[in-house]
């Protein structure tokens, strides 16, 4: 059985409970449930604090786990490594402080820097020759400039609203681009494989939609050119000679944009309709 790490609550525990569904997983019948079995498709759930995931997977406790990249840097545990970035959970690592007091990283020399990833933090620093006095706190790190037991932050980042609230401004490098990572043990366990391929078809069939579409057949090129597909658009005849019908792989994001150019050249019946899984 592959033992499977899985957030048990915070930012990204829901989507990747969705997503094991999707990928025809049993989950949780109960939040509060720590471990679920699933012999159908011979994987064991275990759902644990998302910081934690890269410790159980890197000591090779467990198998593979969804985590943070940012967690996952965090928890530097040379076993674990990122194989698959899951498209979603995304944020950015950022450094804080009052307006105007700091503008580059070489600032923060010998500054209280209050963070709830000091592994992470520790690590870019030593890189860039910074010493700094890290203040490790659990969470609501944009609160200790204000309460005076720090001089600037480095936290998640993600519409900025909570630094804004907090009176603090983003300043220096992003030290990371994150979002929420499969991630697996030194020796890559048996049936990792089978698990990558069911989430990637879960990502695929989030990330397109199909589209159908009738189209005047000497107009095929110039619709291809808009609607290229992933391999190439299925092309099937219509009663009508003139005619044919179109059918490919759209990226949700700009299906609206898709459809109206391909209506701008003559496309007609044009229906989206979403995927359900994938294999490709
Ligand atoms: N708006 C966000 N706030 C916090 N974490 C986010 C956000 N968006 C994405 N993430 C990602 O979620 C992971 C953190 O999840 P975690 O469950 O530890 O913290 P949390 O969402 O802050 O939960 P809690 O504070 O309730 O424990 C990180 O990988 C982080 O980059
Ligand atoms: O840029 P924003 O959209 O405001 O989101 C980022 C904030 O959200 C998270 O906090 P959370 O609510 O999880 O509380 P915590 O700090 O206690 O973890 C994170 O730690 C930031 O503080
Ligand atoms: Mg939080």
């Amino acid at each position: 059985m592959l033992r499977i790490a899985v957030p048990n609550k915070g930012s990204l525990a829901e989507t990747a409970s969705e997503m094991l569904h999707e990928a025809g997983y049993i989950g949780r019948r109960d939040p509060k449930d720590l471990h679920v079995i699933d012999p159908q498709n011979e994987v064991e759930f275990f759902y644990l604090r998302p910081k934690d995931i890269a410790t159980y997977v890197g000591s090779g406790a467990l198998d593979v786990g969804i985590t943070g990249r940012d967690l996952l840097l965090d928890a530097r545990m040379p076993g674990a490594r990122e194989i698959e970035a899951l498209g979603f959970g995304d944020s950015t690592f950022r450094f804080a402080g009052p307006p105007g007091r700091f503008t580059s990283v070489q600032d923060l020399q010998g500054a209280r820097v209050a963070t709830a990833y000091p592994g992470l933090v520790d690590a870019f620093l030593d890189e860039h020759g910074v010493a700094v006095d890290l203040v490790p706190l659990d969470g609501a790190v944009e609160s200790a400039v204000r309460l005076g037991v720090a001089d600037a932050v480095a936290d998640v980042v993600s519409t900025g609203t909570t630094l804004r609230q907090a009176g603090l401004e983003i300043f220096g490098p992003v030290l990371l681009q994150s979002e929420a990572v499969l991630i697996t043990s030194p020796t890559q366990a048996e049936g990792t494989d089978t698990l990558l391929r069911r989430l990637r078809g879960v990502m695929v069939a989030r990330r397109y939609v199909m589209v159908d579409y009738d189209l005047p057949a000497d107009l095929v090129d110039d619709a291809v050119k808009i609607a290229p597909g992933i391999e190439s658009p299925t092309i099937a005849p219509l009663r009508d000679p003139a005619w044919v019908a179109v059918r490919v792989m759209v990226a949700r994001k700009g299906v609206n944009q898709v459809m109206d150019a391909l209506y701008a050249i003559g496309a007609r019946a044009i229906l989206v309709t979403a995927i359900h899984n994938a294999r490709l």
